[in-house]
């Protein structure tokens, strides 16, 4: 069966950035609806840039120069992505004094290797509340540009924030990276910027951004593939068949390899030029996997872990204890309340085979915990939860779209 998934989150707030730093009307074809997307395009409203927005098509009028507005108050709700990019566009304007705030859930993840990073670039930025933290006030002066040194291994999202405004900065920037995590995301920023008219190049482990800014783009969004994991898993547990199309061989975002994952448990799984499939078997074996670098698709993979024959260990994924909440332990804890036997260590966890019992899933406010079990409850009728509308994050219709997926399965 063919499954359409929403576009991409990473993908529209990175195009929503490019858009607005680009010299020119960019067109975004296909953007994610949803509240990071939503508040992300609303706070360069907000900032001055010209945002028109119909369904399928978002135009952007960029400013090379900066936000047109000479102070604003900019809420990035619960994105990672709005409050670690917009603080750093905001960074290279002209002129201008820009305050960032979050909800409580944002406000607890970290920032600080950027803002430190940002302040040692020249950037006139002050925590207003706990340092490292939002929310925060940048005085632009502009960006002179020039080396910086840069930890990305708790977020890349750092490095995404510096490497876009590399080209805004009057000399350029050479980022020299000394940890990172969540790596094709940085893939997915490189191939972007270079959509817009900005090649970055590496030497080692420093990243040579020049100057000179963005041209305008007419830019498709491709579909989410961290939605689509939901998609894949949900067929490998049910022994269906989905297509998922716009996500093929060809595709940005490095959360398609959930797939291999998949195939790697015993599924069949097909990556074409523009679509991926996925059967599932009726067989679903234990596996030890490195999630680092697709870690959003890890509570995926925890909550269906219990239907596998073997345990399922998944291992490097420390950053997902700094995400919409500490998925490490909202995973353990809801398996755990299902009976299932879960040991975690800092940056792993391995859950053993058994059958879940119906529970009410602890969502912490976090859109992937609420995915994740609704997958495995495909299995385990009965499963409710506290939380379930904070799938807006990312997929307001999550739930009407999982009960159609169903029933279409007859599931
Ligand atoms: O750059 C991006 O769009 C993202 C990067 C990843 O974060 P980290 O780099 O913090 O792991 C990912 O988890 C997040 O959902 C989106
Ligand atoms: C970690 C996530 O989001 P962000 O960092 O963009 O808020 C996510 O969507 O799983």
């Amino acid at each position: 069966m063919i499954v359409a998934v929403p576009g991409s989150k990473s993908v529209t707030a990175r195009a929503l950035f490019l858009a607005a730093a680009a010299e020119g009307e960019s067109v975004l074809r296909r953007p994610l609806l949803s509240d990071d997307t939503d508040g992300f395009a609303q706070a360069l409203a907000d900032l001055g840039y010209g945002v028109h927005r119909a369904a399928d098509e978002w135009r952007i009028t960029g400013r090379p120069q900066g936000p047109s507005e000479p102070a604003a108050e900019v809420d990035c709700r619960d994105a990672g992505t709005a409050a670690r990019f917009l603080p750093a566009l905001a960074s290279a304007a002209a002129a201008g004094t820009y305050r960032f705030d979050a909800s409580p859930q944002m406000r607890r993840r970290p920032v600080a290797p950027l803002t430190d990073a940002l302040r040692a670039l020249g950037v006139d930025l002050t925590h207003d509340g706990a340092e490292g933290h939002l929310p925060l006030t940048v005085r632009a002066a502009g960006m002179k540009g020039g080396d910086v040194v840069l930890d990305a291994s708790l977020s890349s999202q750092f490095l995404t924030a510096l490497l876009m405004t590399g080209p805004l900065t009057a000399g350029g920037l050479r980022i020299k990276v000394t940890g990172i995590v969540s790596v094709p995301y940085v893939e997915i920023t490189l191939a972007m910027m270079r959509s817009f008219g900005v090649d970055v190049t590496r030497e080692g482990d420093t990243f040579v951004v020049p100057p000179g800014g963005y041209r305008a783009a007419d830019y498709a969004i491709e579909p989410d593939a961290s939605a689509a994991s939901y998609v894949f898993a949900a067929a490998a547990l049910a022994g269906r068949t989905a297509t998922v199309p716009g996500l093929g061989k060809g595709a940005l975002q490095g959360d398609l390899q959930f797939v291999e994952v998949l195939r790697a448990m015993g599924a069949d799984v097909e990556v074409g030029a523009n679509a991926t499939t996925v059967t599932g078997t009726g067989r679903l074996s234990g596996v030890t996997v490195n999630m680092r670098d697709i870690s959003d698709t890890m509570p995926t993979l925890a909550a269906i872990a219990p239907f596998a024959d073997g345990p399922v260990r998944i291992e490097d994924v420390y950053n997902t204890r700094v995400k919409e909440c500490d998925r490490l332990d909202a995973c353990a804890t809801n398996l755990r309340a299902q009976g299932i036997a879960v040991e975690t260590g800092t940056d792993w966890i391995e859950i053993h085979p058994g059958t879940p019992a119906p529970v009410q899933i602890a969502c912490h406010g976090d859109h992937r915990m609420a995915m994740s079990f609704a997958v495995a409850g495909l299995r385990t009728p009965g499963t409710t939860f506290d939380d379930p509308s904070c799938v807006k994050k990312t997929f307001p219709g999550f739930h009407e779209f999982f009960a159609d997926l169903r029933s279409s399965w007859g599931v």
